[in-house]
């Protein structure tokens, strides 16, 4: 059996990814090699990072996060020497069964909707990366109509989980393979030249399986962690948590199995995700974790990898109830405060800038010695 993927921008660049399933577990063991290709951060380049930070102008830890962020980042590169990098960020769109339950505020087909507004470039996270110097790659994993774009990347795995309140939303080989679709996107964009990575998504409804995954992996009772995803009310909110409730009960995830819970209570762009962030980490490239949704792959993929969490950095606090402790869980704290909740990936988008001031101070700044200020 033959499974093609199209991989690139449009049909001039496009290349064609062609993988022979010679084995049923062939994604899994697909994602546990790039697992296994996750090295520790680079301890020495961390040292000598923290104390060149200490060497520059200004009082020692006085640049606070800025400072983690270039201590992290040299970790990562394995080196002091910070460059302005190439920077993406992969949107991964996909379609939920358990929308059937009457889970979100707006209708499923606003999912398809968005994915041509991000590939036309009208869409807020198009915005936020155009200021950063970014580009957007839309990835359809799971969209349950068929979507046309010249700049899609076209990758359906299937159209649309199936509803997790009667049944597992994707068997174990479908969620393997959405993972290996976003380790696929990485690797792509890797040759291409770009090191760091941001984690975007549009799937009308999937504020569900995320708050599902936390409730299953974080062990929290699902009213602590269900939210208003795209502004549902209190009534809808409490039928929300009811239906989630439901779906665990009625597909008992394995809590010490991240792939199982992905597979019967997650999505398929959240599961595109878990392979962005494997793919990054495996690469030695920075991830930066959009809102919920983003950080539920972030949750499981800390899971399935635990030395994937050392490569991550988590964007924003997103409004959604549940963020918080999702991002305890994984061990994160994240940069900005700044009230939103939209997804797409437009918090990870406005860390861009940030990064790459990270950079630029460890880069341009002048030393004590050098500008011959006293200490
Ligand atoms: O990233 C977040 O924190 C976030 C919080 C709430 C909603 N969203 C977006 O809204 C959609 C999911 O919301 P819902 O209510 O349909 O589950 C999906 O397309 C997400 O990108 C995103
Ligand atoms: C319009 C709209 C845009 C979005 N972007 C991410 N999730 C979204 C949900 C809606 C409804």
């Amino acid at each position: 059996m033959h499974k093609e993927y199209f991989v690139g921008q449009g049909k001039k660049d496009g290349q064609v990814l062609r993988v022979k399933e010679q084995r049923k577990d062939r994604w899994k063991a697909y994602v546990h090699d790039t697992i296994s290709g996750i090295a520790e951060l680079d301890y020495t380049a961390m040292e000598e990072m923290a104390q060149h930070l200490d060497q520059l102008t200004k009082p020692p830890g006085s640049l606070g996060r800025l400072e983690k962020i270039a201590v992290q980042l040299a970790g990562i590169t394995g080196s002091i020497k910070l460059q302005k990098q190439r920077k993406a960020v992969v949107v991964m769109a996909g379609d939920h069964g358990v929308c059937a339950e009457g889970v979100s505020a707006y209708p499923q087909e606003v999912t398809a909707q968005m994915v041509l507004n991000i590939l036309d470039g009208g869409a807020a996270v198009n915005v936020l990366a155009r200021q950063a110097g970014a580009s957007v790659y839309c990835v359809d994993v799971g969209v349950k109509t068929e979507v046309k774009h010249e700049r899609l990347l076209s990758c359906n795995v299937r159209r649309g989980t199936r509803n997790m309140a009667r049944e597992a939303a994707m068997t174990l080989e479908e969620a393997y393979e959405a993972i290996s679709v976003g380790i696929r996107i990485v690797d792509h964009l890797y040759q291409q030249g770009y090191r760091v990575l941001a984690t975007g998504e549009m799937g009308i409804g999937n504020t569900t399986p995320s708050a599902a995954i936390l409730s299953v992996l974080g062990g929290l009772p699902v009213i602590e962690v269900v939210g208003r995803g795209t502004g549902i009310d209190e009534e809808k909110l409490r039928h929300k948590a009811a239906v989630i409730e439901r779906a665990i009960e009625v597909n008992q995830p394995d809590r010490q199995d991240a792939a199982d819970v992905l597979a019967k209570v997650g999505g398929l762009e959240i599961a595109g995700l878990v392979g962005v962030i494997l793919g990054a980490a495996s690469r030695r490239c920075p991830v930066v974790i959009d809102g919920f949704i983003s950080s539920a792959a972030a949750l499981a993929a800390a899971r399935m990898a635990p030395q994937s969490v050392s490569y991550m950095i988590a964007s924003h606090l997103s409004e959604e109830r549940g963020h918080q402790k999702m991002l305890d869980c994984i061990g994160l704290t994240p940069v900005l405060h700044v009230n939103m909740r939209l997804g797409e990936g437009t918090g990870a988008a406005l860390l861009f800038p940030i990064i790459d001031s990270a950079a630029a101070i460890v880069n341009e700044m002048a030393t004590f010695d050098g500008a011959g200020i006293s200490r």
